[in-house]
C-alpha cells in the first residue's frame, strides 16, 4: 500500500532574529487543492515562516515536506526552484522588459508550442489574451496582478505561497481579484499558503486558517470555527470588537447580571472573562421597565440606556451604558436601528455565543 501524503507538511519549524525566536515550534500541512491561511498581526512570524516553505530562508530546526519528500530537514536543503513551489508577494514584479507572454512563459519548460499553449490558457482564465502582447506598464494593476498570477501558476506547482498577495490593490478590485484567483487556485489543485493580517481576507480566501501569535500557531481550523469557538479572548479579538463581562466563579458558576454562566474548569474564586462579539448580542424594547422573561438559552436580560447608535451600511452599532454597573457594550444589529440617546433598551447575552475565558491578569 502508498501512503498518502499531504502536499506539504512542516513539522516544528523554529527561527530565531537576533536572539529571538520569531517562528517557534510551527507545523502545518495542507492537501491538494487546500488554502490555508497564515493569519496574525504585524510581526508574529507569518513572512518568515512562508519564506521558510520557500526555501529563501533556512530554519534553525524543523521538517518541511513537499508530496512526502523531505525539502528541508537536518541534512537537506533543497533550493527554493527544486521544490515544486509558485511564489506571490506584494511587489510582484513583472519583468518591464519583457512581454505579458514572455513574463508568463517565464518559469516554463520545454518546447515553444506547448509553452505557448499553456500561456494561452491561463491569460484566456485570466481575462487577459487580448494582451498577450502587451508590455507591463501598459497594464493596470489589477491587470499586473492577473499576469502575476498566470506566472506563478504556469509551471504547475504543486503548492502556491503567497505573502499578502492583494495588499497593493486599491479596494474596489481586490474583491474581485480575490474571488478570481480563488476560482483559479481551486480549478488547479495547487496547495496554498497565503499570508494575510486581515481577517475579513483570510475568511473570504482560506478553507483553513492558522492563527499565529509571538511566532507559534495559536488556533487552527476552518474559518467558522475559529470565528465561533475561539481559543482566548485574543483569537476573539482579532475577528472583532468582543463585549466583555467580568466575573468570580463558584461551584463551577459565575453569576452576573445576566444570569449564571457554566465556567467549568475554572477553579472556585477564579475571575473570569465572559465573551460575546457585538453581532450576538440580543436586544429587545422597554415595556414600562420590564424586559423579557429569562430563559435558560438567553439567561437573565438585562437592561442598559443607549450611548450612540451609528448607521454602518448593512449594519447599526449600538453602544449601551448597563444600569448594573455602568459597563459599556456594543451591539450590532442588521440594518437601519437608530434609537435616540438615552432610550431604556433589554440585552441578552445567548449562551451558545459567550466564551468563558480566565480574566487576563493585567501587570
Ligand atoms: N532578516 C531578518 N532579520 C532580523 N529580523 C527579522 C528578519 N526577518 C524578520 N525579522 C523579524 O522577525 C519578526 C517576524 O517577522 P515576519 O516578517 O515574519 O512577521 P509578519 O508576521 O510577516 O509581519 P508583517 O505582516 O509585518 O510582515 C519581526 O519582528 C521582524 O522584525
Amino acid at each position: 500500500m502508498t501512503a498518502v501524503h499531504q502536499r506539504l507538511e512542516a513539522e516544528g519549524l523554529y527561527r530565531r532574529f537576533a536572539g529571538r525566536a520569531v517562528v517557534n515550534d510551527v507545523s502545518l500541512s495542507i492537501d491538494a487543492g487546500e488554502i490555508l491561511c497564515l493569519l496574525g498581526p504585524s510581526g508574529c512570524g507569518k513572512s518568515t515562516t512562508l519564506r521558510m516553505l520557500a526555501g529563501v530562508e533556512t530554519p534553525e530546526r524543523g521538517v518541511i515536506r513537499v508530496d512526502g519528500v523531505e525539502v528541508e530537514g537536518p541534512l537537506v536543503s533543497v533550493p527554493p526552484e527544486g521544490r515544486s513551489v509558485g511564489l506571490m508577494f506584494q511587489d510582484f514584479a513583472l519583468f518591464p522588459h519583457l512581454s505579458v507572454a514572455d513574463n508568463v512563459a517565464f518559469g516554463l519548460r520545454g518546447g515553444k508550442a506547448g509553452k505557448r499553449a499553456r500561456v494561452r490558457e491561463l491569460l484566456d482564465r485570466v481575462h487577459l489574451a487580448q494582451h498577450i502582447d502587451s508590455y507591463p506598464h501598459e497594464l493596470s494593476g489589477g491587470e499586473q496582478q492577473r499576469v502575476a498570477l498566470a506566472r506563478a501558476l504556469a509551471p504547475r506547482p504543486l503548492v502556491m505561497l503567497m505573502d499578502e498577495p492583494f495588499s497593493g490593490l486599491d479596494n474596489r478590485l481586490r474583491d474581485g481579484i480575490r474571488d478570481e484567483t480563488l476560482a483559479l487556485l481551486k480549478e488547479e489543485g495547487t496547495a496554498v499558503v497565503m499570508v494575510t493580517h486581515e481577517p475579513e481576507e483570510a475568511m473570504r480566501m482560506a478553507d483553513r486558517i492558522a492563527l499565529m501569535r509571538d511566532g507559534r500557531i495559536v488556533q487552527q481550523g476552518a474559518p467558522y470555527n475559529l470565528y465561533n469557538a475561539p481559543v482566548d479572548k485574543a483569537a476573539a479579538a482579532f475577528f472583532s470588537d468582543v463585549n466583555v463581562i467580568r466575573g468570580t466563579v463558584t461551584g463551577g458558576l459565575t453569576r452576573t447580571a445576566f444570569g449564571e454562566f457554566l465556567a467549568p474548569g475554572h477553579a472556585d474564586g477564579s475571575k473570569v472573562e465572559i465573551i460575546i462579539r457585538p453581532q450576538h448580542l440580543k436586544l429587545d424594547f422597554d415595556r414600562n421597565g420590564q424586559g423579557p422573561a429569562p430563559t435558560p438559552v438567553n439567561g437573565v436580560p438585562a437592561r442598559g440606556s443607549v450611548v450612540r447608535a451609528r448607521y454602518l451600511g448593512r449594519e447599526s452599532l449600538v453602544e449601551f451604558e448597563m444600569e448594573f454597573d455602568g459597563t459599556h457594550l456594543s451591539a450590532v444589529v442588521p440594518g437601519v436601528f437608530l434609537p435616540n440617546a438615552g432610550t431604556p433598551l433589554w440585552l441578552m447575552m445567548r449562551r451558545d455565543r459567550c466564551h468563558v475565558f480566565p480574566a487576563q491578569v493585567v501587570t
